[in-house]
């Protein structure tokens, strides 16, 4: 796979698993938030169920107790009248009883708040629990329907309940009253339905009373049937085992449902209470669409951020790459076409690469220099000292400059500049060396030449004016120290003007090429000839002894000059005057006081009648007419 997809490929894969986990980190937090919500739902439950389950006990127990002592007062049939009116006293404060009625051992009604109830039998055989009459227990009969005995009838034979007031008989015995009389209690379920309704509205939940062999009793829920037996015997089971419990179901409401159940602690019934596990998750639900809206916009966002952030990144790489590319093509370009012929070499010297106007610019192919050291193109003209203080330079500052002058592998020297650079790795160590040669050789050449234009005439090339004054410095100066004799000829061509007149210039300058040429094979080596302007040509004669000692070469010039030239198929002939002072001299002299003197000395020869020459005068000093005066003596 390729480098920028598999890098896609893991980016895309790293971003997947971070949302996945993300996504699963949520879900499971949203799970214990579930959990912990339908753990609040049952504990709400389990609370309802035991508050109604005391409330309803309580009730009954006030009433019974307080029933039970009426009648106890009164436990003579001939009381019965004020039993009833007892009776009415106690129902004026407990909404929660229809009527309380006495009922002799076969079940008749004999005494009753309600008269219309007198007389009414009331069959308890299936009341619960099933216990003999007498035993001191309180039954809980099947619900009636009707407001009282006197009108209604027990669902327990067949009666529907839908939308008929009920009521829920309780018998209680009372032993301390002869002839096996019990108490009959007509419950108001009414009064206990709105009570639960208050604490649990019926969008959230219901409540029921059961009987403890699970008929219904009640239910908060108008819909529900009572007088059923609504669950199973796994419920009856349930509750028969124990005294609370807790478990979810969707019986009691069509549908799921945290159902908590407490058993009365005195009577036969049971406090079932039901809670919609939608209405219990329902602030869970809210919670959950805002954390998982909340997860998602920044999910989408960090994602959003991700994959921009992913984008630069992978453009910027790109562009890195691009431009590296660029940068490679680049330098290999200029590497090849660059005019500069580029040299590397590892640190130890050996060649590694060049290009190819190193190849032209030094005669060797590439192959020829590969792994080669490039002392191969030393020129000899400079010495180890140069090279030694290059090396030491281009360690210490990792570039040196300079010109260099290498050999051609033909012979020829050529100069070039040279830039040699230390190429570093990323931790600063140097591993190569890039040596740039630029070849400047026709530039010294022309730089040469300029130079020489401006020391030396162009017509004879001759030394013109200007080094004609350094040299007779020179001259003088080595004549001092040597203390020798220096000897300036000031030569003047005679007649010149009238070769120019008749033959032309371009005649005249053949004519001066060819009188200074032979004037200079007349001179030593030592000796000087410059063109002094026109035709005027100045000598200089080292290292003469005596004045004398100049009168061999200035003949010697006589002759040189007058010799015959061809110029254009005529052979012409001129001759020279020259004047001679002479260095050093018993005053002091400069330079142009002896240029001055020798002119002098040579006008006095072309007045004399050319050709001829004359020496200046000028005395000499006095130690070296000594010295002059001792050599002859010697000679002699
Ligand atoms: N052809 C040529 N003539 C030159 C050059 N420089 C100067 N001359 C000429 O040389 C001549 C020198 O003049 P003069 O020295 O006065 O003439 P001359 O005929 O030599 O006279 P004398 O020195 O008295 O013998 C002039 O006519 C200049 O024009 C040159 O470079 N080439």
């Amino acid at each position: 796979m390729q480098p920028g997809k598999r890098q896609k490929t893991l980016f895309f894969a790293a971003l997947t698993a971070f949302v996945v986990g993300v996504l699963v980190l949520t879900c499971y937090i949203l799970w214990l938030m579930r959990s912990e919500a339908l753990a609040g739902g049952f504990q709400v439950s389990a609370l309802m169920s035991r508050s109604f389950e005391s409330s309803l006990t309580q009730s009954l127990s006030a009433s019974a107790q307080a029933t039970a002592n009426a009648v106890l007062e009164q436990p003579e049939a001939a009381n019965l009248p004020q039993a009833e009116a007892q009776f009415l006293r106690i129902l004026r404060g407990a909404p929660q009883l229809r009527s309380l009625s006495l009922m002799d051992e076969r079940g008749r009604i004999v005494a009753s708040s309600s008269r219309a109830n007198v007389g009414r039998e009331v069959d308890t055989a299936d009341y619960w629990p099933q216990t003999p009459d007498q035993q001191q227990v309180l039954r809980i009969g099947a619900p009636w329907t009707g407001r009282d005995f006197s009108e209604g009838q027990s669902l327990n034979t067949g009666a529907s309940s839908d939308g008929v007031l009920t009521l829920i008989p309780v018998t209680l015995p009372l032993p301390m009253v002869k002839g096996g009389w019990r108490l009959l209690v007509a419950l108001n379920p009414d009064y206990f339905v709105n009570q639960m309704s208050q604490q649990l509205a019926s969008p959230i939940g219901a409540a029921e009373v059961l009987r403890l062999d699970g008929m219904r009793l009640w239910n908060t829920d108008p819909q529900q049937s009572v007088g059923v037996v609504p669950y199973g015997k796994a419920l009856a089971q349930r509750i028969g085992e124990r005294d609370f419990g807790q478990f979810e179901d969707d019986a009691g409401l069509g549908q799921p449902s945290m159902t908590a159940f407490r058993v009365s602690t005195l009577y036969p019934f049971a406090v079932v209470t039901h809670l919609r596990r939608d209405a219990v998750l329902e602030r869970w639900q809210t919670e959950a669409k805002n954390v998982l809206g909340v997860m998602l916009v920044v999910l989408t966002v960090l994602c959003a951020l991700a994959v921009a952030f992913y984008r630069r990144q992978s453009l910027l790489q790109a562009q890195r790459a691009e431009s590296a590319r660029l940068q490679q093509i680049n330098a290999a370009c200029v590497f090849t076409n660059i005019r500069e012929g580029i040299l590397i070499t590892q640190t130890n010297g050996s060649i590694i690469d060049v290009n190819e106007a190193f190849c032209l610019m030094t005669g060797y192919s590439r192959l020829e220099l590969l792994g080669k050291n490039p002392r191969i193109l030393k020129s000899g003209r400079q010495d180890k000292g140069f090279y030694e203080a290059m090396w030491r330079e281009l360690l210490a500052k990792g570039h040196w400059q300079g010109e260099i002058w290498n050999r051609h592998k033909n012979g020829e020297v050529f100069v070039a500049m040279l830039n040699i650079s230390a190429v570093p790795d990323s931790h600063g160590q140097v591993q190569q060396y890039v040596a740039v040669f630029h070849n400047i050789t026709e530039n010294k050449m022309y730089q040469d030449q300029l130079e020489r234009l401006a020391r030396y005439d162009a017509l004879t090339d001759m030394p013109n004016r200007v080094l004609l004054a350094d040299r007779l410095r020179q001259a003088m100066s080595q004549a001092l120290r040597h203390q020798q004799l220096l000897g300036v000829v000031f030569i003047d061509l005679d007649g010149f003007k009238a070769i120019n007149d008749q033959f032309g210039h371009e005649a005249g300058d053949q004519v001066l090429i060819s009188v200074s040429s032979g004037l200079r094979r007349a001179l030593r080596d030592g000796d000087t000839l410059a063109r002094n302007g026109g035709d005027e040509f100045v000598a200089l004669l080292a290292e003469l002894q005596s004045p004398q000692d100049a009168e061999s070469t200035l003949r010697r010039l006589l002759e040189a000059a007058s010799q015959p030239i061809l110029v254009a198929d005529q052979i012409l002939r001129v001759s020279v005057s020259m004047g001679v002072s002479f260095y050093p001299q018993a005053n002091p002299s400069s330079a142009d006081e002896l240029l001055h003197e020798a002119d002098m000395a040579m006008y006095q020869a072309k007045v004399s009648g050319k050709n001829q020459y004359r020496l200046s005068m000028t005395p000499m000093p006095q130690a070296s007419s000594a010295r002059e005066q001792q050599r002859r003596h010697q000679d002699h």
